[in-house]
């Protein structure tokens, strides 16, 4: 039941920030007789569109919620006083709300209640599956995910910088498939200029066609005028940058309805601090190596996820994932933890925790 909850969770993939993915499910004798999920922020918890479904059948029955219910008043009434009243018998719950104004609260309301209460099942899948909640509830930032997909023998592009495609089809429709489920995507100058992408989702499936933020950092703005990304129909596009750029190309895509913002000192810290204030949880790194290395030097990389092809291109002077982190010894490098490797026909995708970056170990 719970494995269902989360899977009903996620069907609002990219769409529940800053609130997180939520699903229930509520069962009579073992049979399902209301299920939800919490499609957007502003919009009802799961517990209720499930607790809705099961109308009264919800009286005595087992409810299934992937995180613990709330038992505060913020855009939404709180579930926990919901549930007692619907007067279920018994509550599982995936995992404790990290949110200070829930956090052990709503638990402790249904056992004043009288209502038994079961926590940590599943626990594992649900905290995986709100990880950009917690890391943003916790940390006051964004989690963000370092994507690349790179040659056996370690290059992203050729030495001119051509990259389409490195990975195979199965892989970047997989990439399309983890966008929709982001809140922005951040790319540099050069990834632009170089790959024109589009960063969109490419409307991976019927239900799913959500497209994430894009944002570029860019300093000098030293930008094509003619790019994929400054086209805002299918998703917004959000320039940072600082001081005094190239002012004709800043019209040129304003006209377009780009947003440009800049900012004092333009670094992946302040980029991730702007999104937080934006409301993101997810933030997916699609740059170059040194926009990268920069990333992850300053803690804004949670997660690497490392598409691998089994081709070899050559070159010195062909670029590398990442860029410059400051180490000469191989005892420096980022382990990443809880690593899992899965086939994508010929592809592999190979991805891992990182530890917080220790202050004394990468400059900044
Ligand atoms: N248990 C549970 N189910 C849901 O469907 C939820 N969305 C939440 N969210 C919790 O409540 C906070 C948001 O409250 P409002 O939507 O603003 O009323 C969020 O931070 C979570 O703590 N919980
Ligand atoms: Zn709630």
């Amino acid at each position: 039941m719970m494995q269902r909850c989360i899977q009903l969770a996620r069907s609002a993939a990219g769409r529940t920030a800053p609130n997180p993915m939520v699903g229930c499910v509520i069962t009579q004798q073992g049979e399902i007789v209301g299920e939800g999920f919490h499609p957007k922020a502003g919009e009802p918890h799961a517990e209720v569109f499930a607790l809705r479904a099961a109308g009264t059948r919800a009286h005595g029955a087992t409810v299934y919620v992937s995180l613990e219910p709330c038992n505060h008043y913020g855009r939404t009434p709180p579930c926990a006083e919901a549930l007692i009243k619907a007067q279920v018998s018994r509550v599982v719950v995936g995992m404790v709300d990290p949110d200070p104004r829930v956090s052990g609260g709503g638990i402790a309301r249904l056992r004043e209640a009288g209502i038994e209460v079961i926590v940590g099942v599943e626990e594992a899948a649900c905290r995986q599956l709100n990880e950009g909640f917690i890391q943003r509830v916790l940390h006051q930032r964004p989690f963000g995910i370092l994507k690349y997909a790179m040659t056996l023998d370690g290059k992203i592009a050729t030495p001119q910088g051509h990259s389409a495609w490195v990975s195979n089809e199965a892989a970047r429709s997989q990439v399309h498939q983890l966008r929709s489920t982001c809140d922005a995507i951040i790319i540099g100058t050069h990834t632009v200029a170089r790959d024109n992408p589009s960063l969109t989702s490419h409307c991976v499936s019927q239900d799913n066609c959500h497209n994430p933020l894009r944002v570029v950092m860019s300093r000098s703005l030293q930008l094509p005028v003619e790019a994929q990304i400054w086209d805002v129909t299918h998703a917004p596009t959000l320039v940072l940058t600082q001081g005094n750029g190239n002012p004709q190309i800043l019209q040129q895509i304003q006209d377009q309805g780009v947003e440009v913002l800049p900012v004092d000192q333009l670094t992946p810290q302040v980029a991730m601090a702007e999104l937080y204030r934006r409301g993101c949880a997810t933030v997916l790194w699609e740059c170059g190596g040194t926009l990268a290395a920069a990333a992850i030097a300053q803690g804004m990389v949670q997660k690497v996820m490392a598409f691998i092809a089994p081709k070899v291109i050559g070159g010195v002077g062909a670029p590398s994932p990442v860029g410059n982190l400051g180490f000469s010894r191989m005892s420096q490098a980022l382990e990443l933890n809880q690593v899992t490797c899965e086939a994508i026909g010929t592809n592999f995708l190979i991805q891992g925790y990182l530890e917080p970056p220790k202050s004394d170990e990468i400059p900044r």
